[in-house]
């Protein structure tokens, strides 16, 4: 028998090969999930024993966290190594009394003892993360509605052709393309690393929310080359009297016009099929700007990605800026100190490396690593952040001159949950 909770001291544990099932066991009971041991294969391929660990008492698992190796697109596209944090549980007798806290601070400090720049994570509650520096940097639409209202302008173009292929057949084409369309889209993940499109495309029974399994759509181009591709799932309802079923859209990636009318006129077609849900779109997702009746497509925002900067100095010369800047930026970061200070940032401009340097000049605009997170890729100005006194202008007009240099034309977009 384990102790009475308030008589115990957890100890933080890192997961060994043979700790591994009981640490996932805890991990899915703190969702108040069920565990499903015969599903553990993927969860072995893709966690590390050295990035997994959590609190135990008498070997009993009562915290998790972990994080898994990805790289994050930054604005101008290049791939930067991520922690992508999730699996973070603490079972409910030991809550409130500091074990997720600990179990932050301990893996922040570890993830900047790797040298990986920013880490993210998807909140299962909006207020948990905040405190620990996490800033919610991408937005996601869920779009819905009911597809027969969704008739397209009549001057929208399709051409090519949209197939339902096999889950191989789909992997073949659309890992390359997906490798070629991503680096447009600050926010989205590398799918290369270990079993990577397989936790991307993900279809046990239990994770499809009573709908059908995934099916995977390719759009070929008038050559004959495949030029986007999408996912979704098929969810019956009846209400008696006519079909009210839904197509269930997982993700939709093309940047040609006529690929992109074309897969979500496929989508939106479908026999049988009265109502469609996109869940975690792009906010500038486009097809209302397709359709003849924009407010039949219902949007909702809500919080995406949330990005913690774990090394400002790499994370600010990772990416690139929209305009000319030199500014110094006065950061605090109580959890990791070596973030904290004055920064002078100077970057040319569109496409151009910038300089950070650290320096002793008074800075020309104050902000917490919070909202340094939360403009850090594109997705909310910093001017917006200003607005609300959650930055400070020292400088008149540095807050304006880097709202304009930190935005992206795309928003930030990430359809990888983890
Ligand atoms: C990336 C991901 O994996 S998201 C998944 C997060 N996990 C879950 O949602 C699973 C269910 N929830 C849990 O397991 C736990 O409640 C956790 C992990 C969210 C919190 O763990 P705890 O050990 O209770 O947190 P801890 O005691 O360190 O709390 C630190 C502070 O955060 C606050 N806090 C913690 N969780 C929440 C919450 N869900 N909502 C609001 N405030 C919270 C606490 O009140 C405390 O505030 P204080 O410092 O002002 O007193």
């Amino acid at each position: 028998m384990s102790p009475a909770p308030h008589l115990s001291t957890p100890e933080l544990t890192y997961v060994e090969d043979d700790t591994f099932d009981p640490w996932l066991r805890a991990v899915a009971r703190g969702f108040q999930e069920e565990f499903h041991a015969d599903e553990t294969g993927l969860d072995r391929a893709v966690f590390a024993n050295d990035r997994s660990f959590g609190f135990a008492v008498d070997g009993r698992w009562v915290a998790t966290c972990g994080a898994l190796s990805r790289a994050l697109v930054v604005p101008g596209g290049a791939s930067v190594p991520t922690a992508a944090v999730t699996v973070v549980t603490v079972h409910a007798p030991y809550r409130r009394r500091g074990l997720l806290t600990a179990m932050m601070r301990h893996q922040l400090e570890d993830v900047a003892r790797r040298g990986e720049p920013l880490a993210t994570l998807w909140a299962s509650e909006s207020l948990i993360y905040g405190r620990f520096g996490y800033g919610p940097a991408v937005t996601r639409a869920v779009l819905s509605g009911q597809t027969r209202k969704l008739d397209f302008l009549p001057d929208v173009r399709t051409a090519g052709s949209v197939d339902e292929v096999t889950r191989e057949e789909f992997l073949a084409l659309a890992a390359p393309l997906h490798e070629r369309l991503r680096s447009s889209r600050p926010g989205t993940m590398a799918r290369t690393g270990e079993r990577g499109w397989d936790f991307a495309t993900y279809d046990a029974e239990h994770v499809r929310g009573g709908a059908s399994e995934l099916r995977h759509v390719v759009h070929y181009d008038e050559a004959g080359q495949a030029d986007g591709f999408a996912t979704y799932r098929y969810k019956e309802e009846d209400d008696g009297a006519e079909t009210a079923s839904e197509v269930r859209i997982g993700e939709l990636w093309a940047e040609e016009p006529t690929a992109h009318a074309g897969l979500w006129r496929y989508l939106l077609d479908l026999d049988l099929v009265r109502r469609f849900r996109l869940r975690s779109g792009p906010v500038d997702e486009p097809l209302r700007l397709l359709v003849r009746d924009a407010r039949a497509v219902g949007t909702q925002v809500l919080d995406g990605l949330y990005v913690r900067v774990v090394d400002v100095a790499a994370a600010l010369r990772a990416r690139t800026y929209a305009a000319p800047l030199d500014v110094v930026l006065g950061v605090d970061d109580p959890l990791l100190p070596a973030n904290s200070g004055r920064w002078r940032l100077t970057a040319a401009g569109q496409g151009a490396a910038a300089t950070v340097e650290r320096v002793d000049t008074e800075p020309d605009v104050s902000l917490g690593v919070l909202e340094l997170g939360t403009v850090y890729l594109g997705g909310t100005r910093l001017s917006e952040l200003h607005r609300v006194a959650r930055v400070t202008e020292h400088t008149p007009g540095a807050v304006a001159a880097a709202s304009v240099a930190f935005a992206t034309d795309r928003a930030p977009w990430c359809p990888d949950f983890f």
